[in-house]
């Protein structure tokens, strides 16, 4: 594998006597379209990594070879696969295809990400093969992760992956572009989550659709929550949803010098959200933009408390459920299920006293991947359960019985829940 490969070329070598003032993802866009771009303009783009995982990869596996007849990937260094899904697996289905997944990548030298190396958003970061300044498309919609570091990410289905996988090349639409003015600071028990649940609660499920939301006024916001907030960005309908690389993450991510917020790029929307007045923020089932203030649903039963996804499965989330969690125990009517995004997450919480402070209130701790978040595996809902779940997501349905009933919330409401066995903010246990 070659980092090296990955560079992205200066914005002048892309683009001598670029002038236009332009938005993040114009920019990055423009790059990899090899000319300056414009919201509206449909062009072919040449992305500089592709994401495959265990659900999807099966499929574009079968497109690529048998309705594109195509034998080899275009640049083995350019695809990464992440067996996260459902991994380890929990069928015979899901095994074989999975070995078939294994197969393939030996055979094109392709890095694969094996089980419970953890959820493919994370480890793409970890690995530092998303990075500022990448256009990055994965056969997942919550590409849109790698915004967190100042990439343009998206999601795509299958058979637009395979065709990039066969040519390293695909078409898009310059998406017009949001920009989310963030004011203050959080305040204690508020964090990245709320943030991320407010934002759907303006925009709504389908405010933002096929726009870039560009999040400003952040440069205090640590890598962990500009993970969480990207990770939302198509719960609003966004195509990508970018941070811009600077503040307290610049050293740690070294943006391209050509990427830069230009002052008068043209935005289409602004959203300005006032962290002062920011309360603990809940998703009530079974909508991602049917958010309230925590106190609404405060007192409301629960069965079952999962703290794990790529939206808040970092050692920062446990940390935070672990300062609440601290000598405590968790309600008898609930389950606690812990599946960090990583296993160098896991590890960070084992190198001190986190989990081992949840395992002790009661907490189970499943493989890192994805875990219960789709319902699949590793904890999955029956009839009549009811999540509090720090994912992303709480469609009827998703986490198993169409039943079961998902609220979303942050990591600090989802400890103080496990204690009380009713949703509940920090300082009320
Ligand atoms: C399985 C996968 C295709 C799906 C996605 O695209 O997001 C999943 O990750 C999800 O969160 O719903
Ligand atoms: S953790 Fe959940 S939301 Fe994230 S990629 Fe996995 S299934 Fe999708």
């Amino acid at each position: 594998m070659s980092i090296q490969s990955l560079e992205v070329p200066s914005r002048e070598a892309a683009h001598p006597g670029w002038q236009r003032p332009m938005t993040l993802s114009e920019q990055i866009l423009s790059r990899a379209a090899g000319r300056p771009v414009a919201p509206g303009d449909m062009v072919v783009v040449a992305p500089d990594l592709v994401m495959g995982h265990d659900s999807l990869s099966p499929s574009i596996i079968r497109v690529m070879r048998d309705q594109l007849g195509v034998d080899r990937v275009f640049d083995k260094d350019k695809i990464a696969i992440v067996l996260d899904h459902v991994s380890p697996a929990s069928t015979v289905g899901t095994a074989n295809n999975q070995n078939k997944v294994r197969a393939f990548a030996r055979e094109q030298d392709i890095r694969l990400f094996d089980v419970g190396r953890g959820i493919c958003h994370q480890v793409l970061v970890e690995e530092r093969l998303a990075r500022p300044g990448m256009l990055i498309f994965g056969s997942d919609s919550h590409s849109c992760s790698y915004g967190a570091v100042g990439a343009f990410g998206s999601g795509m289905g299958t058979t637009d992956i395979a065709l990039i996988w066969a040519t390293g090349k695909t078409w898009v639409k310059v998406p017009p572009t949001l920009r989310v003015q963030v004011r203050g600071r959080f305040r204690p028990g508020v964090s990245a989550k709320d943030l991320a649940l407010r934002v759907c609660r303006d925009l709504t499920i389908a405010g933002a659709t096929y726009a870039a939301i560009e999040y400003h006024g952040l440069d205090w916001l640590p890598l962990e929550g500009r993970q969480t907030l990207a990770s939302m960005a198509v719960e609003v309908g966004a195509k990508a949803g970018i941070v811009p690389p600077t503040g307290v993450v610049a050293e740690q991510l070294l943006p391209p010098a050509w990427l830069q917020v230009q002052e008068d790029a043209v935005y289409e929307q602004e959203l300005v959200i006032d962290l002062a007045e920011l309360e603990p923020q809940v998703a009530r089932p079974n909508q991602v933009d049917d958010v309230c203030d925590l106190s609404e649903v405060a007192g409301t039963d629960v069965s079952v408390v999962f703290l794990g996804t790529c939206t808040n499965g970092r050692y920062e989330d446990m940390r935070a459920a672990a300062r609440i969690l601290s000598g405590r125990r968790i309600h008898p009517n609930v389950r606690l299920m812990i599946t960090p995004a990583s296993n160098l997450e896991m590890q960070r919480a084992m190198r001190d006293d986190t989990l081992s402070i949840l395992i002790d209130a009661g907490a189970t701790l499943t493989t890192p991947g994805c875990g219960m978040c789709m319902g699949r595996h590793q904890g999955t809902l029956g009839d009549g359960d009811v999540c509090l779940s720090t994912g992303n997501r709480n469609f009827r349905g998703r986490m198993g019985a169409p039943s079961s009933r998902i609220y979303l919330a942050s990591p600090e409401v989802a400890a103080a829940t496990a204690i009380s066995g009713r949703i509940a903010g920090p300082e009320e246990v």
